[in-house]
């Protein structure tokens, strides 16, 4: 198995196998968090412009997202986990763009299977590369892209992802949680000057959450499309 880990959300990473992409604050850990709450899919959107089309053409699209962190004029939904599990969205598609995540996995398409996850279902995820690809394929390639180009949050959970691909175990789930909690992109969460960042996210994305899926990018209508896949 060879396993690349990379990061930064602008390049197109060498051609593999398994391209990973890791957001863990906050674009996926709000995706796995509206499969949780009954989404039944997720459209990637790379601008606004993108995005309002979507919403023309399927008017029951919720759009989600956001630019500086904070929700964009006439979205339905910003980039919050503990404000996405209060909307109503069983049964729901979203339309995601927000500045990391939705970048490097629009740049990360070019694999035979691509996932993304943020810490909440990285062991899921995991999980399911050994069992579905590992076993029957050990020389296999994975790429592991850490969304955030310069903090440590994203690449804390990549090299967590990869421990468990080569089962070395490091670093551990508390190392993890902790480097995601003390990482740059954190910080603005607990800064009472900004009361529109909430603490309560920091809690989502530090936790793991079993779930029965992991979150497989592929195209629909053309447009790059996460769908839940049953492990
Ligand atoms: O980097 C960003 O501005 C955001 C993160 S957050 O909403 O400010 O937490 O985008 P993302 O793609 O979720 O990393
Ligand atoms: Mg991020």
């Amino acid at each position: 198995m060879n396993i690349e880990i990379m990061q930064g959300d602008g390049r197109t990473p060498a051609a593999s196998d398994i391209n990973v992409v890791i957001d863990v604050i906050r674009a996926f850990t709000v995706a796995h968090l509206a499969f949780i709450h009954g989404v039944k899919g997720i459209f990637l959107a790379a601008t606004l412009e993108e995005a309002f089309c979507l919403k023309k053409e399927m008017r029951d699209l919720l759009l989600a997202g956001e630019e500086k962190g904070l929700l964009i004029d006439g979205f339905d939904l910003d980039n919050s986990p503990a404000r996405i599990g209060r909307a109503d969205l069983q049964g729901k598609f979203l339309v995601q763009k927000t500045t990391n995540g939705v970048k490097a996995a629009l740049h990360a398409l070019d694999a035979k299977l691509v996932l993304v996850t943020g810490f909440s279902n990285a062991r899921t995820t995991a999980e399911y590369i050994k069992r579905n690809w590992l076993k029957s394929n050990p020389a296999i390639g994975v790429n592991i892209i850490a969304s955030h180009p310069t903090g440590d949050d994203d690449l804390a959970c990549a090299e967590y992802i990869s421990g468990m691909l080569r089962e070395t175990f490091a670093p551990s789930a508390e190392e993890t949680r902790l480097r995601i909690l003390s990482s740059e992109a954190a910080r603005k969460f607990y800064d009472p000057g900004k009361p529109e960042f909430l603490p309560a996210d920091m809690e989502f994305c530090s936790t793991e959450l079993p779930s029965d899926f992991v979150m497989a990018v592929n195209r629909r209508k053309g447009i790059p499309f996460v769908e839940k896949v049953i492990v």
